[in-house]
This record gives structure tokens, C-alpha cells and sequence, in this order.
């Protein structure tokens, strides 16, 4: 049987000693959307993005992920290894990890490690005449060309991934994880720094992931994200946390307009200190030209 969830959080929660950083939260993540968690500093997004990806256990509660192949995976009670390997969650993070001294193509067979490790032994029945090595070889450098190609960043394989610029760095980390062939992408903060220009590649990027590009299945993204024109502009669907507890679930519109948001986000504006450098950023990734 098929769902059209598939990721579904309920009832969250997680403590640090006396902190509740998330408090009760439920959420689904549908197939074939882009979901954006949001909220003000603090609220406990990264704290959710680190209990679905594994890298904290929830001190309680549920997060099933049901892909179409029909096995459920309860991801609470899973390690961040087995999540990424064997539920093919794939996920970003707010600072760029990629491999600077290695090649952008090669970040992106790296990436592929999984499947290439058995074609090793592979490789060995191989010498026999028995293997199949040279093809999950030749598949796993099709999938990082592919994904290269999906990036414009082509031209630019054998240079050195440390030396491309920011945005191409953002986005070779996605194209990197995707090459894992994942059903659920939660990237973290993947606008962050960004120009408009780049902010708008990504945003392209992002759209083609969901709808499957060039032939590849539609793939499901969960992010974070700060930058307002962009999740207003990609997401599907958006959840709204504050201090741990979500206090808003619907379309861009409906949350745009929830009192409760509006309360939320203004109460973040005190805090925030606001140059005239990070307004005029600002209004230009919201697209606002005077
Ligand atoms: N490992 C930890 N140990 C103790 N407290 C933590 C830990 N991780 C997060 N917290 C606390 O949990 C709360 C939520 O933090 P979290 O990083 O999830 O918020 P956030 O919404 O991602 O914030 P930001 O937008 O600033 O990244 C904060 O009060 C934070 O200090």
C-alpha cells in the first residue's frame, strides 16, 4: 500500500538536562513536496533536523519514514549511519563539508562510497570473470556526471572543490548528496550566505530535485531555512516552531498571514541587529527592487 506521507513526526520531544528544545511537535512531510521547518533563533529546528537525520536520540516520540518500497522505518530508534544507508535519508548542514582538496567530480564519487565498497569484492570475482565492478563503476560516474550536469558546474570537474565559489560549493554539497539516491533530502540552512543570483540557482535546483530531473524519481526535501523569499518562493508546505513547540502548519499563504507567525517573527526582530548591509540583502533575496 502506498501513503502520500512520507515522513511523520509525532509527538517529539527533546531535553537537554532542564531545556525542552522541542516540545510535543508533530508534523508530516508528504511525498513529492518541499517542507520547510522555520521559525526564530533558537526555536528547535536544528534540534528536529539532527533527531530525523539521528545525530540526537528523541527523549520521546515517533518519526516513521514510509517510502514506496513498502518497508517502514521507525528512524527514532535508528543511528545516523543506517539512516542515511539503509532509509536513504541524505541531509546537509548549516557549514559546508565538502572534500576542498579533492576534485568536484571526485566529491561527488565519494559520495557514492556505498556502492561502490561491495563492488570491490566485486571487483576481486571480477579478476575470475565473475563481477560486476566496471558497472557500478560506470553507474556510479554516470549518476556524479549527471548531477554535475545538473549543476552547471561541468566544466569545472577536475578543479579543486575548495576552489569554487560559495554558491557553486552549496551547491555541489547538494548535488553530493543526491547521489546517494535518496528519498527524503533535508538540507539545512542551504541558502545561507547566498547572493540573489544564487539564491535563485538554488531555488531552480531545488524545484528540479522535487520534480525529478531528467528521468531521475521526484525526490521529497525537508529544509531549514532563514532566508523568507526563498522558502516562500520553493516550499509546498511550511512548519513554524517557536521555543520548541509548532505553532503554525500550512501553505506559504496561510502561514504568511497567521497572527501567530507575525508575533513570533516580530519578537526575533529586537534581538537582531539590522545593518543597512543585511537590509539591502534581505530585500533583495525577497525581490523587493526600491
Ligand atoms: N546539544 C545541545 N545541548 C544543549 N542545548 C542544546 C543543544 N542543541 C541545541 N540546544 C538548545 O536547544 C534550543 C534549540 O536549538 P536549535 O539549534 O535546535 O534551534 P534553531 O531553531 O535551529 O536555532 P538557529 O536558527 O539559531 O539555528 C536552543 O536553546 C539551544 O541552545
Amino acid at each position: 500500500m502506498t501513503t502520500t506521507t512520507l515522513l511523520s513526526v509525532t509527538d517529539l520531544t527533546m531535553r537537554f538536562g532542564g531545556l525542552t528544545a522541542v516540545n510535543k511537535l508533530s508534523f508530516d512531510v508528504r511525498k513529492g513536496d518541499i517542507t520547510a521547518v522555520i521559525g526564530p533563533n533558537g526555536a528547535g529546528k536544528t534540534t528536529v533536523f539532527n533527531c530525523i537525520t539521528g545525530f540526537y536520540r528523541p527523549t520521546s516520540g515517533a518519526i516513521t519514514l514510509t517510502p514506496d518500497t513498502g518497508v517502514q522505518f521507525d528512524l527514532e530508534h535508528m543511528p545516523g549511519h543506517q539512516i542515511a544507508r539503509t532509509a536513504h535519508v541524505a541531509r546537509t548542514f548549516q557549514n559546508i563539508r565538502l572534500f576542498a582538496g579533492m576534485t568536484v567530480l571526485e566529491n561527488l564519487l565519494v559520495a557514492q562510497h556505498n556502492t561502490l565498497m561491495p563492488s570491490v569484492v566485486r571487483g576481486l570475482l571480477a579478476v575470475f570473470g565473475l563481477g560486476g565492478h566496471r558497472a557500478a563503476e560506470r553507474a556510479a560516474l554516470e549518476r556524479a556526471r549527471f548531477w554535475l550536469d545538473a549543476i552547471d558546474l561541468t566544466a569545472r570537474a577536475d578543479d579543486p572543490a575548495g576552489a569554487l565559489p560559495y554558491g557553486d560549493q552549496r551547491r555541489l554539497e547538494i548535488a553530493r548528496a543526491m547521489c546517494t539516491e535518496p528519498v527524503l533530502l533535508c538540507l539545512d540552512e542551504p541558502a545561507a550566505g547566498l547572493n540573489p543570483r544564487e539564491s535563485d540557482e538554488l531555488a531552480t535546483l531545488l524545484g528540479r530535485i522535487r520534480d525529478g530531473a531528467g528521468g531521475t524519481p521526484g525526490c521529497s526535501i525537508l529544509l531549514i531555512e532563514h532566508d523568507m523569499g526563498v522558502v516562500m518562493r520553493i516550499s509546498d508546505h511550511i512548519v513554524v516552531l517557536d521555543h520548541g513547540k509548532k505553532i503554525s502548519d500550512g501553505t506559504p499563504e496561510a502561514v504568511r498571514s497567521d497572527p501567530h507567525v507575525i508575533a513570533a517573527y516580530l519578537g526575533e526582530g529586537d534581538e537582531d541587529e539590522v545593518t543597512e548591509e543585511t537590509a539591502e540583502a534581505d530585500k533583495a533575496a525577497r525581490g523587493v527592487t526600491a
